[in-house]
């Protein structure tokens, strides 16, 4: 009965509290949702923020870049250097940086969706400004003495720079005195405007140093799940510089900087690529000086690209790809020049079939009535009469051509509409410190110094070994629209540069070379194509020498006219597929009828000529087609034009299957020892006849021999292969006289170099002993097992290259 009460009661009661404090009720209640509602509204927009972030603003290109760096009289052009076609494709969105933890990790349970994407910082060159911040680490004070010393350099010149406004004064800090978590989980939190950039100075040391635990602290961080793999992409750029001793660390396998190099590829990983220049490496009882002056420029250079919203420049794909890789490039078919070159499966998937109006002329020209007449300059005999008047030339290799589109695709720049330009795999192998081709070991030519061009993707001839013979165009004659030669230099320097310059965050790129590689120093005139082809090949030549850039220009042995009148090259080379006829039908697939006379003609215009420059018999073995039984039929070659050298190179396998039409396989591809064998057997012959040839250099890397004229090139008993550079142009400059009988000229004895060095002579291998070999993985093992195996049984190594491909350069 009570509870009844009670229960009946309360609404009683209820009523009478309402009517006491409904104001206060009704007051609170309205707060309260106002306050939820605030709470919701502030919430979305927080969010919205982090969905959709603001999008960056196309930066105007900056034109005034800093190059005092580069060589005056051979450097790029200043505009080569403001090439930016991607400007506004850096300029994009900022997406939020992954936040910085704080205190201890902690485990929630459920496993975080990794952050993959590479994030992009913008940078507003109206707004934002870049703060360079220095870290370096010392035991014994030599690196702070050096970090010290570039926040000064770098100090002075962000107050000289014209385009360094937008550039802080660095920071410099000790890494022994800092909370890792504030730099290296995140960038530091500061005013949206300021973008940092990090210089780390770094000595190495073998033992637990302080040094340690901050690579562990960067390696933990990039393998905590929880955070994101590229958490420090928010930065603009990096760069490392490690200092080590040579004298007890000589070389990099052996730990000099290995530390360094550690935080270089964890930075990698941890930016997101976003290194902005090569690790740069100094011994403190070397240069140090010089190597860091040569990164500090580097890193200006850099440090004003981002400056002017241009962010880190182009890179090749992968460039500083955090996927640290160990290996060669994958497909050396795309790296080097394809002659010489066995084609593969995927080599002849990436040619375009549809090659119609160029692919071969030769077949146009005797089946088209239509088309535009032959004006054959290469040819002996008149156009046959009744011929009609010529139609206008057109451009070899159209940019919009499936040509052109080939050559793209396998790593060419077209220049113009005739020549082309890649960077080969030797080039990109000598800046990451893993070796120079054959041509260091013989003549001195260091491969991230070279440039690989030609003027005529066009060739008369269709070598069973030029797997390119289906993309490049062919014809026996010059009927296309001719680019000058300035256009072309230009062009193909210009591209060169560029394509060096793609490779700066390329891991294992070295910065003095990436320095050295900004200057060009030769070039190899053969690529693709026939560079004598073109018009105006001395013109080019002469422009080349007067940059002093040495000219190795190899030709395919079928333009006699145009090789009488060739100025002197530092290095001509004739290209010797054949011993005889049948033999040179069947592996040069040549265009011209008169092709063996055309051969011949070639044969005695070097022998002319064998005292203006130094000439080079350039023999290709394969196996089956043009070694068997033909040692006496080179050495008849070989007397007639008396080349200064001989250089004897087996094909190169680059896969597993057959090339096409012309069935070759692998078992075309020689051994090394039977390409030892050939060399041995023709050195004899040679000799036997008088001539005294002798085997001067060998390259085993690249299944590689050169045979040189003892008589020239050997210096009181020992061989002199190398070429003095520097005196071949102070010859063509006039500023050192020639021995030339005729006393106006020079001879090929007057720019003989260096003695040949005792690793690349005959039996000794020939790798540059500073230069690392690498392996790929598998196909390394694989190789370097049998090639164990064949040695074992006394049979020398395989006639391929255990990195892969190996160089193919040059015919
Ligand atoms: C105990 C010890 C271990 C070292 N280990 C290496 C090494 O593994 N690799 C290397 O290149 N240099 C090594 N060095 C050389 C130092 O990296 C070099 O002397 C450096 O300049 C020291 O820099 P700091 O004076 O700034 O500490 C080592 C030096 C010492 C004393
Ligand atoms: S392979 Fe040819 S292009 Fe490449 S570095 Fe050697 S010479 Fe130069």
């Amino acid at each position: 009965m009570t509870l009844q009460t009670s229960v009946w009661g309360l609404p009683s009661e209820l009523l009478a509290i309402w009517h006491a404090h409904r104001i206060p009720i009704l007051l609170s209640t309205a707060s309260l949702l106002g306050l939820v509602r605030l709470t919701i509204y502030l919430r979305s927009r927080r969010e919205k923020v982090a969905q959709s972030p603001a999008p960056g603003s196309p930066a105007a290109k900056n034109n005034d870049l800093d190059l005092a760096w580069i060589a005056p009289e051979t450097g790029p052009e200043k505009n080569i250097l403001q090439i930016d076609n991607h400007a506004e494709d850096i300029a994009i969105a900022v997406a939020p940086t992954a936040k910085a933890r704080q205190g201890p990790k902690t485990v929630r349970g459920n496993k975080l969706a990794r952050q993959t994407t590479k994030q992009a910082t913008s940078f507003d060159s109206t707004a934002d400004r870049v703060q360079p911040l220095i870290f370096f680490s010392s035991l014994s004070g030599t690196t702070e003495i050096y970090a010290s010393q570039l926040m000064q350099d770098l100090s002075t010149w962000i107050g000289q720079a014209q385009t360094s406004q937008s550039i802080e004064k660095p920071q410099l800090h000790d890494l022994s005195y800092l909370e890792y978590d504030d730099y290296f989980i995140s960038p530091p939190k500061s005013d949206p405007n300021t973008k940092y950039f990090y210089l780390v100075l770094l000595p190495t040391y073998n033992i637990d140093t302080v040094l340690s635990t901050f690579l562990e602290n960067l390696q933990e961080t990039h393998n905590d799940f929880r955070i994101g793999t590229a958490p420090l992409s928010g930065i603009l750029g990096y760069s490392v510089f490690g200092f080590g001793d040579k004298e007890g660390w000589p070389t990099e396998e052996e730990g000099f900087c290995s530390q360094a190099k550690e935080v270089d590829k964890w930075l990698a990983k941890l930016t997101g690529r976003r290194r902005a220049f090569p690790l740069g490496m100094g011994d403190v009882k070397g240069q140090t000086q010089e190597r860091l002056h040569e990164w500090r420029l580097g890193v200006q250079e850099a440090l004003i690209e981002v400056a002017s919203g241009r962010g880190l420049g182009e890179g090749v794909p992968g460039s500083g790809d955090p996927a640290e890789s160990g290996e060669e490039d994958v497909d050396e078919m795309e790296d080097s020049d394809g002659e010489g070159v066995i084609p593969t499966k995927q080599a002849k998937r990436t040619k375009l079939a549809k090659l119609d109006d160029l692919e071969d002329l030769g077949r146009m020209i005797t089946t088209s009535s239509s088309g535009p007449l032959a004006v054959d300059f290469t040819t002996y005999k008149s156009p046959k009469s009744g011929a009609t008047v010529p139609a206008a030339p057109k451009e070899m290799v159209p940019a919009s051509s499936p040509t052109h589109a080939a050559l793209t695709k396998q790593g060419y720049t077209i220049i113009g509409s005739h020549s082309g330009v890649k960077i080969c795999r030797w080039t990109k192998s000598a800046l990451r410190g893993r070796g120079s081709c054959y041509k260091y070991s013989f003549y001195g030519i260091q491969s991230h110094l070279c440039m690989e061009a030609t003027p005529s993707l066009s060739c008369s001839n269709k070598c069973v070994f030029c797997w390119r013979h289906g993309t490049n165009p062919v014809g026996t004659t010059w009927r296309w629209i001719t680019d000058p030669p300035q256009v072309i230099f230009d062009g193909i320097t210009t591209a060169h540069y560029k394509k060096i310059r793609m490779m700066k965050g390329v891991p294992g790129v070295r910065a003095e070379r990436f320095a050295e590689a900004m200057r060009i120093r030769h070039c190899a005139l053969s690529l693709v194509g026939e560079p004598i082809f073109y018009p105006h090949i001395n013109e080019l030549i002469n422009i080349m020498h007067s940059r002093r850039i040495s000219t190795f220009l190899v030709c395919n042995a079928q333009h006699p006219a145009q090789l009488a009148a060739l100025v002197p090259v530092t290095q001509l080379y004739v290209s010797i597929d054949a011993s005889n006829k049948d033999s040179l039908r069947k592996i040069d697939r040549p265009l011209h009828r008169d092709f063996w006379e055309r051969f011949c003609a070639c044969l005695d215009i070097l022998h002319q000529r064998r005292f203006e420059q130094r000439t080079v018999f350039r023999l290709t073995l394969v196996k089956g087609f043009n070694m068997a039984d033909e040692v006496r039929g080179y050495a008849d070659l070989v007397e007639r034009a008396l080349p200064g050298f001989v250089e004897v190179k087996g094909v190169t396998f680059c896969g597993t299957s057959a090339a096409g039409n012309a069935g070759l396989t692998m078992q075309n591809v020689p051994f090394y020892a039977e390409v030892q064998e050939f060399v041995t057997a023709l050195v004899e012959e040679l000799n036997k006849r008088g001539l005294g040839y002798g085997i001067g250099a060998e390259h085993a890397h690249s299944c590689c021999v050169l045979l040189a004229d003892e008589r020239r090139f050997k210096r009181n008993g020992r061989w002199a292969t190398r070429i003095d550079f520097e005196r071949f142009f102070d010859l063509y400059e006039g500023k050192v006289k020639g021995t030339a009988e005729d006393g106006d000229g020079w001879r090929p004895e007057d720019y003989v170099g260096d003695d040949t060095p005792e690793w690349a002579l005959w039996g000794k291998g020939g790798f540059d002993p500073r230069d690392t070999r690498v392996f790929r993985k598998g196909k390394a093992r694989r190789d370097a097992a049998l090639e164990e195996a064949l040695e074992e049984a006394g049979l020398g190594s395989l006639g391929v290259s255990v990195t892969g491909g190996d160089e193919t350069a040059e015919r």
